[in-house]
């Protein structure tokens, strides 16, 4: 089955009232290609490129959206293929107006409507839903507020995600959709707030069933349009105690998206889904069976910045996930519907799948049905079609927590490891290289080569280490290979919990750090990404990785931003856990954890007792074991 990428688009909206320009936020094209160029609002010589597949100023109109990016993709729901259009972007950036526009400004669905009618045959029958995600609860936007009731989502015996008793209401002209949708936007969850006078509480997600017949087959396309409710900075939202509880489970589902494209990125052996309703539902947009195209919906301002950078991040990550589209078509034998391929172009451009032939004829009309309160399952939207042929996803092993931990402890092992092979490597090859200096009579040459030799610990010291390091190398190098031969598994991040997730992310920043300090930006970058796995929803983290991403790119030495200051009494709990664990590890649970951490530890003990200036020697591969005195981007990860 040919996979498809998600496609990604930026809109830059205008300013609006009360808004200033500045000058750190424009869009570059080159060759074809569209950038949007954003400055750091902390360190403004820091420029950020983010590429997009097109990217749209503040001056292009609802018309030019729509006609360049969405129309083509009518023909493809004609096929009977799910496309799933998105709008992102934090709180005011434009994703309402994107997707539900006003009366002088329709946006994408009111004018995605009028095109699907345009394009309807004889036997053509559409039909809307409509329903809202609001605090992780789903409510039909179709159903009177008041008697609207939380539903259910499910997912059929093929994993297909479907919301129980959601109504689809038939709709026979572009009046009968104007009058339904006028009554259910008057429902949606909307609020004011210093950011935006209507700002949307809830994730929405409008559905447009399609059944129709392609070359004698019945298909059943479908055209998801989600307008999803912006993530939020609630020190510039100025949210009471309600408003915040919203933007709490607003910024949670968001986040858990966030993970969810990491985990595909990263190609995960599970996917989290399961951990918010919106990521369920959008299931099958992400890494699933539809064809999906994102607007990134971008903020012009200046206190919108940080927020924007971490819009764009996410977005060019979204822009590698793949999804294999299929057409859901009737198979006239068994009469259920079934997943067949369809005939797709390769390249990068979305597939254009001619539209069947309107028909000439006058249409027999299908007829309003009324809102019913009353389940409907042969009409509940997103029920969709059977899939015959999509493989059922593999659920993983259940872990004990025991499993969990013991895992955990040997991917971080396997990374002291790595780092303690690749110290020894470093120190061999010196030894190597002066000693073949030597053999030469190149006296000048060692001496020259004596700086290098004083960053090693003395030779005193390597050689009392070398039986007790020996066999900690080797015990290491078997967890390294035992972590290789079972990498798939430590790959399921999302079967931690959150704890073991927390000690693994500090595991790696701390290793990330040191490197950094060390000016070891890739290495630091690799690392900070490992610890992105663990922690994929730390903003401070990412506004890390975005950082160094940019230093290494631009061959830049990196700066980090300021240390936060300290609490009150902070020095002095710091100081006394400090000395309580002076070379206290990183300790993984489980005895089996316990045992290894008594060998871990070790060299490192010996070191501080050498002396800071050796226990510098050792943290390239001890970093695993947090000091103290450098666990501010740790206690971060914690915070978030
Ligand atoms: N392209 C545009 N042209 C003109 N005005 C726009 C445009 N995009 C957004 N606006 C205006 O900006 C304001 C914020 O837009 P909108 O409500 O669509 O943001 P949002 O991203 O949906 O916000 P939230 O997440 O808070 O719901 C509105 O007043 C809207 O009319």
């Amino acid at each position: 089955m040919s996979t498809r990428q998600v496609k990604i688009l930026a809109r830059i909206r205008p300013l609006i009232d009360g808004e200033f320009a500045d000058d750190g936020l424009r869009i570059e094209r080159d060759s074809g290609k569209s950038f949007i160029i954003a400055k750091n609002p902390k360190i403004p010589t820091q420029v950020f490129s983010f590429p997009f597949t097109s990217c749209y100023g503040p001056e292009s109109t609802q018309e030019e959206i729509f006609m360049d990016e969405v129309d083509p993709m009518l023909d493809i729901v004609y096929s009977g293929i799910t496309v799933t259009i998105f709008a992102y972007g934090v709180t005011s950036s434009g994703k309402t107006h994107t997707m539900q526009g006003t009366k002088a400004q329709p946006g994408i669905i009111p004018r995605a409507v009028e095109a699907m009618f345009s394009r309807r045959t004889e036997d053509t029958e559409l039909s809307v839903s409509y329903m809202e995600i609001y605090k992780d609860e789903v409510y039909d936007l179709l159903v009177e507020r008041e008697t609207a009731s939380k539903l259910s989502v499910r997912e059929n015996q093929h994993g297909k995600v479907f919301v129980a008793n959601q109504l689809s209401i038939p709709i026979d002209s572009e009046s009968d959709f104007n009058e339904l949708y006028a009554e259910a936007i008057k429902r949606r969850s909307v609020a004011s707030t210093n950011l935006n006078r209507a700002s949307s509480r809830s994730h929405a997600v409008l559905t447009l069933n399609v059944k129709t017949q392609v070359n004698g087959a019945v298909t059943f396309g479908k055209l998801n349009l989600v307008d999803l409710a912006g993530s939020e900075n609630n020190k510039l939202t100025g949210n009471d105690v309600s408003r915040m509880a919203e933007s709490s489970a607003i910024n949670k589902s968001l986040s858990v998206l966030g993970q969810v494209v990491h985990a595909l990125n990263t190609g995960a052996s599970r996917i989290p889904y399961r951990n918010s309703k919106l990521t369920r539902i959008l299931q099958d947009a992400l890494g699933g069976n539809s064809l999906g195209l994102l607007i990134c919906n971008i903020a012009p301002t200046l206190k919108h910045r940080q927020d924007t950078i971490n819009t764009l991040n996410f977005a060019s990550r979204a822009k590698n996930i793949e999804n294999k589209p299929v057409v859901n078509q009737r198979d006239p034998q068994t009469n259920t519907v079934v997943a067949v391929a369809p005939r797709l172009p390769t390249g990068p451009s979305l597939p254009s799948i001619p539209a069947p032939k309107a028909h000439a004829g006058p249409r027999p009309s299908i007829g309003l049905k009324q809102p019913s309160r009353v389940p409907r399952p042969s009409s509940v939207a997103g029920s969709g079609p059977l899939l015959r042929d999509i493989p059922e996803r593999r659920e993983p092993p259940l872990l004990t927590e025991q499993d969990i931990d013991a895992r955990i402890a040997k991917a971080v092992e396997a990374e002291v490891a790595r780092r303690l092979a690749e110290h020894e490597r470093q120190q061999a090859e010196r030894v190597r290289d002066a000693e073949l200096l030597a053999q030469q009579g190149e006296a000048s040459h060692r001496s020259s080569l004596a700086p290098a030799f004083n960053d090693q610990p003395p030779p005193t010291e390597a050689g009392s280490r070398s039986a007790g390091d020996d066999e900690l190398r080797q015990r290491l190098q078997d967890l390294e290979d035992k972590l290789e031969s079972g990498n798939a598994e430590t790959r399921m991040v999302s079967d931690l919990s959150p704890v073991s997730r927390k000690k693994a992310g500090r595991a790696y920043v701390a290793l990330a750090r040191a490197q950094s300090e060390k000016n070891n930006l890739t290495l630091a970058l690799e690392l900070y990404r490992k610890a992105e796995s663990y922690v994929p929803d730390n903003i401070k983290l990412k506004e890390r990785i975005i950082e160094i991403e940019w230093a290494v790119k631009n061959g830049k030495a990196f700066n980090p931003s300021p240390k936060k200051p300290k609490k009150k009494g902070a020095k002095k709990n710091k100081k006394a856990s400090w000395k309580a664990s002076a070379g206290e590890a990183f300790v993984p649970a489980g005895p089996e954890a316990e045992n290894e951490q008594e060998n871990v530890g070790s060299p490192l003990r010996r070191s501080q007792k050498r002396g800071a200036g050796e226990l510098q020697d050792h943290e390239a591969f001890a970093t695993p074991i947090l000091k103290r005195s450098r666990i501010e981007e740790e206690a971060e990860v914690e915070e978030d």
